[in-house]
């Protein structure tokens, strides 16, 4: 349902500050999929979730979703088909609103916006009912500015609405990365609650190697602009981070060497 054709992006071309940091992406996803993603710092991780949300049109090769050619669809117009919740808890919300006037803007996600953030009882109750799912409480804080809620429950509630219109695909940037390790563990918890019950096509960029083994149905590693591992659920079962170092390290080891060889 998600698919990277020879994908490439190169920043800065032709510069001292050339970068590439797509180099040939082939990615295939199926319907419900959960993929983790790692990969060493600047291993194009990221610029592969802004070609798939839109944010970028990538130089060459095509990104399909449901068949559709999307790759020079821009970000707004793919919302409604693209959630993503980024590592920033302050990122996916905004503070001096209450949590219904946000839910109730990414309830409206996709449609034609009207400016008005009036919310009716119903909307209301609605509101109230998805956010008992995250068992913090929220529900009975509907009127709260989401400015004074925690790391934790921002993140949570930016899960909630990223996921509020059910999306094609779910986008996850290191979400849970500035979370301390319990309310990390928490949104790990709610975020397979919700892909699963939603049945949401999900990736998921993580430098958390044992979450990126625990968590989803397969694992895809990048480096240096490639993804240099794809298991499956068979594959990655039994799996341990020492592995998945070594593997990295042979791999790095064989891409260097091939380099050689070519020059
Ligand atoms: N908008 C941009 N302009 C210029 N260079 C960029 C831009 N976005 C990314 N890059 C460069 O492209 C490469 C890949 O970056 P990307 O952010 O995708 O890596 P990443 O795997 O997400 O890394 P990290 O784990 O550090 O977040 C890096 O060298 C980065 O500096």
């Amino acid at each position: 349902m998600l698919k990277l054709d020879r994908v490439d992006q190169t920043f800065f071309p032709g510069t001292v500050n050339e970068r590439r940091a797509l180099r040939g992406i082939e990615l295939d996803l199926a319907e419900g999929d959960f993929v983790t993603v790692i990969g060493s710092n600047g291993a194009g991780k990221s610029t592969v979730l802004n070609v798939i949300s839109g944010e970028l049109t990538p130089d060459a090769g095509t990104v399909r979703i449901d068949g559709r050619d999307v790759t020079k669809v821009k970000d707004y117009r793919r919302a409604d088909v693209v959630g993503r919740v980024f590592q920033d808890p302050m990122a996916g919300t905004a503070p001096h609103l209450t949590i219904e006037e946000n839910m109730a803007i990414a309830d409206k996600r996709g449609t034609a916006r009207l400016l008005g953030r009036g919310v009716s009882n119903a909307k209301r109750r609605r509101f109230a009912e998805e956010l008992a799912i995250l068992e913090l409480g929220l529900e009975d804080r509907l009127k709260a500015k989401v400015g004074l809620l925690s790391g934790g429950q921002r993140q949570a509630l930016s899960l909630l609405m990223a996921t509020f219109s059910d999306p094609r695909i779910l986008l996850l940037d290191e979400h849970t990365a500035a979370l301390d390790p319990q309310r990390a563990e928490l949104v790990t918890r709610l975020t397979e609650q919700i892909v699963t019950d939603k049945r949401l096509t999900t990736l998921m960029v993580t430098h958390n190697m044992d979450q990126a083994l625990r968590v989803g149905n397969r694992l895809v590693m990048m480096h240096d602009g490639r993804i240099i591992l794809d298991l499956d659920e068979e594959q990655k079962r039994g799996k341990t981070v020492a592995d998945l170092l070594s593997e990295f390290e042979k791999i790095k080891g064989a891409t260097l060497d091939d380099k050689t060889l070519l020059q």
